[in-house]
């Protein structure tokens, strides 16, 4: 496994990217890309029914949107990112785009390079998991190159999927459903504590509004703490306990036998195992 971080100058593409769903995780990397300075007039969006705001959007930015991909030729990249139930139909509709052999990104959980080809026709395809945070720049994903796949293809795919965060490279694509588990979902399980928090600290007789402002600034203040620090997340977590103190008791009731250990381990288990399904 290799990794790595954001660059910090403008993301350069080398022709036109087609990005296939714009839905909640490709548009998100579709505003990362914006937000790292790529050409817009390189970008194709194809979504059947695009949103009000992406058509705002793509008329801010520069970037078209299409319902279909009839007459969209010469592409170097095809991103992929409808939903995975939807792969089938979404390869009739790319048909036309597949024409100039791009390198397909796919980000679609759970299925493999052998599905995609499968679908698609034979093409140099990287199976990627990227999360949503790629909306602010803040994403990590993990790549898998299929076969054929270049040093040169690996290389673009890395510069696009650093232009929304840090991008780390399997050798081994069994591991992919473990880490959709980990860090595709992941930011659902932090925004789900936040909520939890929330609703514990209303519990405790704060006022909604305050219970949800202290929660949701505690954890993107740890989260920032965290990606700032050098020390391990269990320092962080230590320099937050003193002895005897609030946070001991707190943690106390987390980290019990039957506490948030072997629950997020049944979860991460249910996110892998449905991976696998799809
Ligand atoms: N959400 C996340 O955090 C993550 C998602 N993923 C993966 O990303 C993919 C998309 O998920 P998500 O963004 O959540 O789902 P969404 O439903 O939000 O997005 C899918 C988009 O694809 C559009 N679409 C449907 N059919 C086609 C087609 N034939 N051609 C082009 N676009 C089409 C949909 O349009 P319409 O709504 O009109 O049907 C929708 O806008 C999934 O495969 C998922 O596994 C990966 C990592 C993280
Ligand atoms: O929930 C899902 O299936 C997708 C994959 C990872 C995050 N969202």
């Amino acid at each position: 496994m290799t990794s790595s971080t954001a660059p910090s100058s403008p993301l350069a593409l080398p022709g036109t990217l087609v990005l296939a769903g714009a839905g909640k995780m490709g548009g998100a990397m579709l505003r990362g890309w914006l937000e790292a300075g790529a050409d817009a007039s390189l970008i194709t969006v194809i979504d059947p029914k695009p949103s009000d705001e992406l058509q705002a959007l793509a008329a801010k930015k520069g970037f078209s949107v299409r319902p279909d991909a009839d007459g969209v030729r010469d592409a170097a990249v095809l991103v992929l990112a409808v939903k995975p139930q939807m792969l089938a139909e979404a390869a009739h509709t790319l048909a036309p785009v597949m024409a100039s052999s791009p390198l397909v990104v796919s980000i679609l959980a759970g299925k493999t390079v052998g599905d995609l080809s499968g679908a698609l026709g034979a093409a140099p395809i990287v199976r990627s998991m990227p999360n949503t945070p790629s909306a602010v720049g803040r994403g990590i994903t993990a790549g898998f190159a299929g076969p054929g796949v270049s040093p040169a293809q690996v290389a673009l795919t890395t510069s696009l999927l650093q232009a929304v965060g840090e991008v780390v490279w399997l050798d081994d694509e069994e591991l992919m459903d473990a880490v959709t588990a980990v860090s595709g979902s992941g930011p659902a399980y932090v925004f789900w504590l936040t909520e939890c928090m929330a609703a514990a600290g209303e519990k405790l007789g704060l006022p909604a509004e305050l219970a949800a402002s202290l929660a949701r600034a505690t954890v993107s203040g740890a989260g920032e703490l965290m990606h700032q620090a050098s020390e391990t997340p269990a320092t962080l977590r230590q320099n937050v306990t003193s002895p005897g103190g609030t946070t001991a008791a707190a943690l106390e009731v987390l980290m019990a036998e039957g506490g948030l250990a072997p629950l997020m381990a049944e979860a991460l288990t249910a996110a892998r195992d449905r991976a696998r399904e799809l």
